[in-house]
């Protein structure tokens, strides 16, 4: 009746099916196995009686083919016999699991389910196998009622369908064939197909990737505002440097102020207390002489470069000490602050040099302050007779030069060379001819110079 089929082995390993399977055997078994075929049969003739009384149809989209198949020859082709009826299933059976072995355990355990469920009345008492066959029930039920019908369907399905490499949402060739015995109606494969889509849908996301928006523009409506471009960057650093710039200009016009309208001891008190305001005021002169078309410590350095280099040089106001950069001449650096390891730091109108101890006493616009006067005379007390002294000064802070020399003249100087050339500065040469000539309380009103006040640009 049944063979012995050929997926039993090869059959995955399922263990609440195990023992059913077990229970189809060949007709050529041992005394035993010829046992468990009997019972199965009595088993078989139970459900049939039950199934043709009861024409229980098949629950839409979980209908079995063996089922299906059984009721279509019992009820159309008029089996000689239950024996020869469920050898011919077994034929069948055989055959389908030789193409579809894997799964059929699935199948099988799906018909003793079904069969539990019909609750067929026995023919005559209950017998072994219809016991085995509860049995069977109760293991299955056990194992396999809590899947979901759908997939229990599915799996079914599957097992009819040859490879998992079909896809299963697809109609196999065997099921769409009309002629072929596992052939759904027109109903159940609308069924099946309906319940397939619901099941996918179930599962699947709102929308489809493609209509989905990429994940970089959700996440870019998450992410915090978009941070600075390099152009907003270097804008606002433009700016900030731009408001630093205006904001030290402010501050080195406030510092270049004080240093002309005050007496030097005031200059020199400003920059003890503040270092710092040194340093910016000259940044700020650094900036305003760079727009000259020549720097007068430049023009005192060529001067100097064509006397001899023995000569000793007091550069009063030295700023960075360019001057003393520039020559190979001994040079003694005095500024009110220090930016530079060479200076004295000082305030001009007394430094600490002997009397006559220099050759050339050099002014490059450093005649700041109110006590122009006492800046001379301590130039005049420090050279040699004979000594050079050498001016540079803003050109427009002479209102009338010859004042200025007249006053000078009554120091202890002579007029000796003088340059009203520059666009930006005069140059003036004095020779030392002797200790000032007037006393301390006379009026030299032509050393009053105007104050070198910078524009706001
Ligand atoms: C405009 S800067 C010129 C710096 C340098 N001579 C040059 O031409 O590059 C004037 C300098 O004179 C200095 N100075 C002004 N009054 C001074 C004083 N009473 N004693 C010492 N240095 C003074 C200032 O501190 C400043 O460094």
């Amino acid at each position: 009746m049944f063979e012995e089929p050929e997926w039993v082995e090869a059959a995955p390993a399922i263990v609440g099916l195990g023992a059913a399977t077990a229970q189809v055997r060949p007709a050529t078994a041992p005394p035993v196995k010829g046992r468990k075929r009997r019972h199965l049969l009595a088993t078989l003739r139970a459900l049939e009686a039950a199934s043709l009384s009861q024409q229980t149809p098949s629950l839409p989209g979980s209908d079995s083919e063996e089922e299906e198949e059984v009721g279509r020859k019992k009820r159309h082709l008029q089996r000689p016999s239950l024996a020869s009826v469920s050898k011919e299933v077994g034929k069948k059976r055989k055959g389908k699991c030789q193409k579809q072995a894997p799964s059929i355990s699935d199948s099988e355990g799906k018909e003793i389910r079904r069969k539990c469920h019909r609750q067929a009345p026995p023919l005559g008492g209950v017998s072994a196998g219809e016991e085995k066959g509860k049995r069977k029930c109760q293991e299955y039920s056990s194992l396999h009622l809590t899947q979901p019908l759908d997939s229990v369907d599915q799996t079914v399905h599957n097992s009819r369908t040859s490879t998992a490499t079909i896809d299963p949402s697809k109609p196999s060739p065997e099921s769409m064939s009309p002629n072929s015995s596992h052939t759904l109606s027109r109903k159940q494969w609308r069924n099946r197909q309906k319940n397939k889509r619901r099941h996918k849908n179930k599962f699947r996301p709102l929308q489809t990737p493609e209509q989905a928006p990429p994940k970089a523009s959700i996440e870019e409506t998450e992410v915090p505002p978009v941070p600075k471009s390099d152009s907003q960057e270097s804008r606002a650093g433009a700016l900030r440097a731009r408001m630093t710039q205006r904001l030290d200009g402010a501050r080195f016009r406030y510092l270049n102020e004080q240093l002309y309208s005050g007496p030097s001891s005031a200059a020199r008190r400003l920059f003890q207390e503040d270092p710092e305001a040194f340093l910016l005021y000259h940044r700020g002169f650094q900036r305003q002489v760079k727009k000259w078309p020549l720097h007068p410590v430049d023009r005192i350095a060529k001067d100097l470069r064509q006397k001899p280099a023995s000569l000793v040089v007091a550069d009063f106001g030295c700023g960075d000490c360019r001057l003393a950069s520039s020559v190979r001449n001994p040079v003694h650096c005095f500024d009110l602050a220090s930016l530079d390891p060479r200076v004295t730091v000082c305030d001009m109108a007394q430094v600490p040099l002997e009397d006559e101890s220099v050759d050339v006493a050099v002014f490059c616009l450093s005649l700041m302050g109110t006590n122009i006067r006492d800046f001379l005379e301590e130039a005049n007390r420090v050279l040699k007779t004979g000594g050079l002294l050498k001016v540079a000064e803003v050109s427009s802070r002479f209102e009338d030069i010859r004042t200025f020399l007249g006053a000078v003249t009554k120091l202890g100087f002579k007029i000796i060379y003088k340059d009203l050339t520059n666009s930006h500065f005069f140059l003036f040469d004095f020779e030392k001819t002797g200790p000032p000539r007037v006393g301390p309380k006379a009026q030299l009103s032509g050393l009053k110079l105007q104050p070198c006040l910078y524009k706001r640009r």
